[in-house]
């Protein structure tokens, strides 16, 4: 001290107690933050040596089996940090109802109740991320903090409690979702799978196939999903493909739903004609894929169609383009070939023990890579309704009471017995509808089913047609059977009418191009003929000025030799003989006559420079110069 006071001397007293106190607080405070640090630390140390910590990841199964727990426990209800919210807790953040709903004291719970045709919303208080809760779980304290993920504290020497507050959300969750097939969809930007809602399970019995059809492909489910053993030990992959195909609204989708309801199964559907799908893409999300769901590829036979039509003729058949493994970027960046479409269901990174199904319109159109077993091994045909059908789902819509019973609505007959028909439905969760719907008796019923499948023509209506009517007649069985055959009636004659009027529109069509297609043709003949005679008298009139210059031409030649002759001698006069015209007539049309006959004939003197202006290559010319050589030869010795 003393020294660094002789160090600060020169700067005068009051300086250096200023500097001192620094100094001095600096120390201080640098000992006071160290020994704060150092307790922290070791408080940390003491604190992990009871405090267990999990983390559960946002794109795991068990972080929602935690969120869902979490959303039932009152601590979260009682959160001084809240999200207001009308969603729900699920894969994807929220989805369940929380202890924290908002509800009227004397409200009663009907979560499908309509304001104003709009579902009314319900409205949750849900603990903001970030925001710690602390929650007394079997006699300990457990801390979760909603993070992007979450993290779970519990005091603790062993994880055995972590262990079953896991099991105790699973089972809950899973008790939760009994009820329900959890959906996921392909998201292509980043190449995972997105939670995207839960559906209420959709009875088998609600579905009318032909008979043995549901019952085939169910027992087949079931025992693939049982005989991993059975696949590992013959080394045959254990994956499994249905390829539903047939006509639109038949049922495929449907039964697939219902499927996975039956089994328990979620749902994960593939868009292959997604924007931003390629190869990689999708053997990223088919590696993904957890080892016991349904894979769903909808419409396998637009997979290579941009379009929004699903009748464009492009398809996964094999076209120059997609059949190698090359590929050709469309507009919306899709890169997916067939190989590498290929290569996902069924490559080294495809997943096992996954339930394949895939969907078509137009099976004709598939490549048959596409469809072999192996990759596709049970097909399924769906066709329009046949009258078995009809009758099937006529007894799906009305519900029904054994004979003898007299309750009138299906809230007094959930009182008694439950017909057999609608077994299978869900039990009725929510309140009844407020129009009543005549609950028939079996025996009618049945009658009614009948009389209806009688009226609709074998194969020519979907199913989904047939629900359409049915829905729109929901409260009147028997009118809608008394008035089905009158509606097939008119829809025949309303599509006759269709018909007869495109068949009309077509031959009109047809008749006006023929119409224009012979006048197009009659002005095209008129054209070449009119062309022609034009032609003919071009000819003519060439022909005849040809004809006067060469008469010119000879009435020339005959003066000029009549005038040598009275010069000269009294022997005739050579004339052009009959072979010279000839010739030189056959020469006419050569052209380039007209235009030497003068000047050749004109001087005897200089019968060499007539022939050259003539051309060389006239040989009738030369003729005719030879000729007139001849004839001054001839002149010359009459004239020795
Ligand atoms: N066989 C069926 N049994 C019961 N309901 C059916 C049947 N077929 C169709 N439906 C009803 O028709 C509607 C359309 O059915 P769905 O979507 O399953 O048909 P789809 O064959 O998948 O049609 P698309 O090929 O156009 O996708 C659904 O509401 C469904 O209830």
């Amino acid at each position: 001290m003393d020294a660094l006071k002789s160090m600060l001397s020169p700067l005068g007293v009051g300086s250096a107690n200023a500097i001192q106190d620094t100094l001095k607080l600096v120390v201080i405070g640098g000992t006071v933050e160290t020994a704060r640090r150092a307790s922290a630390g070791a408080w940390h140390t003491f604190l992990d040596s009871f405090f267990l910590t999990a983390h559960f990841s946002q794109e795991d199964y068990p972080y929602d089996w935690l969120m869902h727990w979490l959303s039932k426990q009152p601590a979260w209800g009682r959160s001084r940090e809240f999200e207001i919210t009308t969603r729900t807790v699920g894969r994807n953040g929220l989805t369940q109802s929380t202890t924290g709903d908002l509800e009227e004291e004397d409200e009663e719970e009907d979560e499908d109740a309509l304001v104003h045709g709009r579902r009314k919303r319900k409205v949750a208080f849900m603990p903001s991320i970030d925001t710690t809760h602390t929650i007394y779980y079997r006699g300990h304290w457990l801390r979760d903090q909603a993070l992007p993920g979450l993290r779970s504290c519990v005091v603790a020497r062993n994880n055995d409690i972590l262990k079953k507050l896991v099991l105790e959300a699973k089972r809950e969750y899973e008790k939760d979702a009994e009820h329900r097939v959890h959906i996921f969809m392909a998201d292509t930007t980043y190449g995972c799978w997105r939670w995207n809602g839960a559906r209420q399970k959709r009875p088998m019995s609600s579905i009318v196939l032909q008979p043995g059809v549901k019952d085939m492909l169910l027992a087949d489910c079931k025992d693939f999903l049982c005989s991993e053993d059975w696949y590992a030990e013959r080394g045959i992959p254990f994956r499994r493909g249905y390829l539903l195909h047939g006509v639109p609204g038949s049922g495929k989708t449907s039964l697939i739903h219902s499927l996975a309801g039956e089994l328990g199964l979620d749902i994960y559907v593939v868009s292959l004609s997604s924007k931003g799908m390629s190869d990689n893409t999708l053997t990223t999300l088919m590696g993904h894929v957890p080892s016991r769901c349904i894979l769903l590829l909808e419409d396998l036979d637009a997979a290579f169609t941009r379009s929004v039509s699903r009748d464009a003729s492009s398809t996964g058949a094999p076209t120059a383009s997609n059949t190698n493994s090359t590929t050709t970027e469309t507009n919306d960046g899709s890169t997916l070939s067939l190989s590498g479409l290929l290569n996902s269901l069924d490559g080294v990174a495809a997943a096992e023990g996954r339930l394949l199904f895939a969907t078509t319109n137009h099976i004709e159109r598939l490549d048959p890579a596409l469809s072999r077993p192996g990759r596709m091994d049970v097909w399924v045909n769906f066709t329009h309704a046949t009258k078995w059908q009809a009758e099937g789902i006529f007894k799906c819509f009305f519900p029904s009471k054994p004979a003898g019973v007299t309750t009138t609505s299906p809230s007094e007959e959930s009182s008694t017995d439950v017909d057999t028909s609608q077994k299978n439905l869900p039990l009725p969760k929510r309140k009844a509808p407020s129009h009543t719907i005549p609950v028939l008796d079996e025996t009618e019923i049945s009658e009614l089913a009948k009389r209806f499948a009688d009226a609709i023509p074998e194969n020519e209506l979907s199913v989904a047609a047939l629900q359409g009517y049915l829905l729109k007649n929901k409260v009147r069985p028997r009118e809608c059977v008394d008035e089905v055959a009158q509606v097939i009636e008119e829809r025949e004659t309303r599509e006759k009418l269709k018909k007869e009027k495109a068949e009309r529109e077509a031959k009109e069509k047809k008749e006006t191009e023929e119409k224009e297609r012979k006048e197009k043709e009659e002005k095209v003949a008129k054209e070449q003929e009119e062309k022609e005679a034009k032609e003919k008298t071009e000819r003519k009139e060439r022909a005849k000025t040809k004809k006067a210059h060469r008469a010119e031409a000879a009435l020339k030649l005959e003066g000029a030799s009549s005038s040598t002759t009275s010069l000269t001698t009294t022997e005739p006069v050579v004339v052009l003989s009959p072979s010279d015209s000839s010739s030189s007539e056959s020469d006419s049309s050569n052209g380039g006559i007209e235009a030497d006959t003068e000047e050749s004939i004109t001087s005897e003197e200089e019968p060499d420079k007539a022939a050259e202006s003539a051309g060389s290559g006239d040989s009738a010319v030369k003729d005719s110069n030879h000729s007139k050589e001849k004839w001054v030869a001839v002149k010359a010795d009459s004239c020795e």
